[in-house]
């Protein structure tokens, strides 16, 4: 302290260290930066430490870059007595830290426009400051609302935005357009307007104070006052009679947070090179002499003003605090959580046993969970888990199985080549029972194939299942999580082929024995008495309508109606229908009582054939020429026309339908329950015991619990952080609770009562 301020960049520091902006403020500034120092980037984006932006203004030639500069403390602003401002100037604060080793403690100047270039001469800074306004607006005292953005580093700032505005101006000069003076007033208000502004409204105390631009304007955006201080500067040269008393006082026109007299260097100062510590002495020693405005001291001189503005940043700090608090917390509670993700740090043998233990256990669990449908995790958007398993079973499987029709792929002349073959070389008398079962057969050979993909796609639920079911200490441990991978993996595979193995045997079972005695089989009888039936309705068809077509159109449909309709009327069948079946059909002639029907055709085909014998012997003693018979060809079909075996063919079609539907409904429920025995069961109930056998053991504990180095990284650094907010909210309430002891022994009183420091309108300006 007590050093000048000089234009070769040294640290500014005066005497009256306390006449400038934020002398006050930045020990406090301080003390927070320190709590939050610990804590790396966070006070970025603890904003609340953001401070309000300070903006002049005022008519053309007020003073307004004259008190701007007297709270900076620095000379760097072109001033004079023509129009200087002619953009607007961002001037912003930035304190910066001097780094360990690092002695270059000079202020320094750097420029929007220019980014790579220091200023620390503040001389220069003022040239750049009239080159960079000509280039844009020339000479000619043109106006533009184009920012020129100026940052002053310096260790002994405050982090806060002043803006120089241009002055308001009524008549245009040079090149300045017609409108000019609702340019400047447009260009002023959208700066004024924004609430976080604090206005200082500079009004020169040798023009008519009354009509003064500067207050009309802050009173059209801040109507009640609670943000606009009034600056009164050239008290030094008012008409000789005239003071500005009255005004000082609030007497002509009232302002909330009241009004501040003061003396800039004059042009001539200026001229001079008056430095501005040489200026406050003179404007102390001009309130001293002049006794009109004794008893004013508080609304005198520029330190009063840089207190009032130190006041008003102190009261919006105060404000902040507990917002800063409960952002410090909530940030707290945020990185305790994030701690508790990355789980305790593992130190023995011991400890890698029991979290093993633990990971596996809860894995486990999470599968049985998962496949029972009671996670904690469950869904309400999609079916998950167990209930996927259930629609695979009943809508894909079951469903699948109903929509098969056993007949389909079996032709009339599939089923008749079935009966000639059946019956070797006599013709049929009956219905054969061969083809029945071998067409039956065929049908149910085909139920394995969809029972095996039914499998198929519970393993890969259980896949899914197993992948879900990932706990957040799997994520730390990625050797325990592949290992534990490719456990479940080798186990689900294992437990498919049991399950396999037993769908295939319920299919070869099925084929092994038809079981014709099953009281749910229509048997022969009611096959043949449907038969007959469904061929007398053919007939009828056929003499109503010729069509073959339409015949054949007609024979499908009574079959379908058959599928549809006949089966269920089977399950009430009686036990003497059933009786009567089963002894027909494990009769010797195994016909299914079909005998006294066929036989009388197929006997009289026996005689026909006898009688045609005994004319052939006859014939050749008689010598008549040889009869050439043809080769017969080498696939044979049989020769007779499609009405041949009619009866039979409907019959053996009756008998594959009822007896494929019982193997069906056989399947439909015994697959399902092969695969929730064999394999899915069986997964819930050996999971652990598997994960056990194969991974708790004691010389692969430290692979499998051995954390990857970026967590160990991560949680060291959220120890750091916790640690290092739990002191900041600890230091932080000290700090409130000091400075609350300090604020009821502080003159605040010089600020009125529900001020702009009591109202929390910069708390909500934090958002
Ligand atoms: N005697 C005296 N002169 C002052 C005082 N304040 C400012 N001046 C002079 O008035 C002139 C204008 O001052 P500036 O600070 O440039 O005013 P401004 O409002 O920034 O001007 P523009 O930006 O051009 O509108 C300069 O010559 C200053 O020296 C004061 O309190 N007393």
């Amino acid at each position: 302290m007590g050093k000048k301020s000089n234009s070769n960049g040294d640290v500014l520091q005066s005497k009256n260290s306390t006449c400038f902006i934020g002398s006050s403020v930045i020990p406090l500034i301080n003390k927070l930066q320190d709590i939050f120092a610990p804590l790396g980037d966070i006070d970025d984006r603890l904003t609340g430490l953001r401070l309000p932006q300070v903006a002049v203004i005022g008519s053309q030639s007020s003073g307004k870059s004259s008190v701007l500069e007297a709270l900076v403390g620095r000379d760097f602003l072109p001033r004079g007595t023509d129009i200087c401002t002619r953009r607007p100037l961002l001037l912003q604060l930035e304190k910066r830290t001097i780094g360990v080793g690092d002695n270059d403690s000079r202020e320094y100047g750097e420029f929007g426009h220019l980014p790579d270039k220091r200023f620390y001469d503040f001389s220069d800074i003022r040239c750049e400051i009239l080159v960079e306004t000509e280039k844009e607006v020339g000479v000619k005292k043109g106006v533009s609302d184009k920012q020129i953005r100026l940052k002053i580093c310096s260790p002994n700032v405050l982090n806060i935005t002043l803006v120089d505005l241009p002055g308001i101006t009524k008549v245009p000069v040079g090149d300045q357009p017609s409108d000019i003076e609702a340019r400047i007033r447009n260009m002023i208000m959208s700066y004024i307007k924004q609430e976080t502004s604090i206005i200082l409204a500079v009004s020169p105390a040798n023009a008519d104070l009354a009509n003064s631009d500067a207050l009309q304007m802050a009173k059209e955006v801040d109507p009640t006052g609670t943000r606009t201080i009034g600056v009164i500067t050239k008290l030094d040269i008012m008409d000789k009679g005239t003071d500005a008393r009255n005004f000082l006082l609030g007497k002509v026109i009232p302002l909330r947070l009241g009004y501040i007299g003061v003396v800039n260097r004059s042009q001539q100062d200026i001229n001079n090179k008056r430095s501005i510590e040489e200026a406050l002495a003179y404007e102390e020693q001009f309130f001293r002499d002049y006794h009109v405005y004794h008893g004013l001291s508080d609304r005198c001189r520029i330190p009063q003003l840089a207190k009032k503005l130190n006041q008003i940043l102190e009261q919006h700090i105060r404000n902040v605090l507990p917002t800063l608090k409960t952002d410090l917390n909530s940030h707290l509670v945020a990185v305790e959580k994030e701690l508790r993700t990355y789980g305790e740090a593992l130190e023995s043998n011991a400890e890698r046993g029991a979290m093993l233990l633990n990971v596996l256990t809860k894995y486990s669990e999470a599968f049985s969970a998962v496949v029972d449908g009671k996670s904690e995790a469950i869904t309400t958007k999609e079916l998950s888990g167990g209930a996927r398993i259930h629609h695979i079973f009943q809508s894909i499987f079951v469903k699948s199985l109903e929509e098969v029709d056993p007949c389909e792929d079996l032709s009339d002349e599939d089923i008749r080549i079935a009966i000639h073959n059946a019956t070797g070389p006599r013709n049929a008398l009956f219905v054969p029972e061969v083809p029945f079962e071998v067409l039956v057969r065929r049908q149910i050979a085909r139920l394995l194939d969809p029972s095996l993909q039914c499998l198929r796609f519970v393993y890969d639920e259980l896949i899914k299942i197993s992948r879900a079911c990932e706990t957040f200490e799997m994520r730390r441990f990625l050797e325990l999580r592949r290992r534990l991978e490719d456990v479940t993996a080798r186990f689900l595979r294992d437990g498919v082929k049991p399950a396999e193995r037993m769908i295939t045997n319920l299919i070869d079972m099925e084929m092994d024995y038809i079981n014709s005695s099953h009281p749910n089989f229509i048997g022969g009888t009611k096959a043949v008495d449907m038969a007959q039936m469904e061929l007398r309705a053919m007939q009828e068809g056929d003499d109503a309508d010729k069509d073959p077509a339409a015949n054949k159109g007609h024979k499908l449909a009574t079959v379908a109606k058959f599928l549809n309709g006949a089966l269920p009327s089977q399950v009430g069948r009686t036990q003497s229908d059933n009786d009567r079946v089963a002894s027909v059909g494990t009769s010797t002639t195994r016909t299914w009582g079909v005998s006294s029907l066929f036989g009388s055709r197929g006997s009289s085909v026996g005689n026909s054939s006898k009688r045609h014998a005994a004319e052939v012997v006859h014939d050749i003693d008689q010598a008549p020429p040889v009869i050439q018979l043809k080769n017969p060809p080498s696939i044979l079909r049989p020769g007779e026309t499609e009405t041949e075996y009619q009866v039979e063919i409907i019959v053996t079609k009756i008998l594959v339908t009822s007896y494929y539907d019982i193997v069906r409904r056989n399947i439909q429920d015994l697959v399902p329950k092969a695969i929730m025995h064999y394999l899915v069961n069986h997964a819930k109930r050996h999971l652990l015991g598997t994960f056990i056998e194969k991974l708790y053991r004691e010389n692969l504990f430290e692979d499998l619990v051995q954390e990857q180095d970026e967590v160990v990284t991560k949680r060291r650094r959220t120890v750091e952080m916790c640690h290092a907010l739990q002191q900041a909210v600890e230091t932080l309430d000290e700090f409130v609770a000091d400075i609350s002891t300090q604020r009821s022994s502080d003159s605040m009183d010089a600020l009125p009562k529900s001020s702009y420091l009591s109202s929390d309108f910069y708390s909500n300006s934090r958002s």
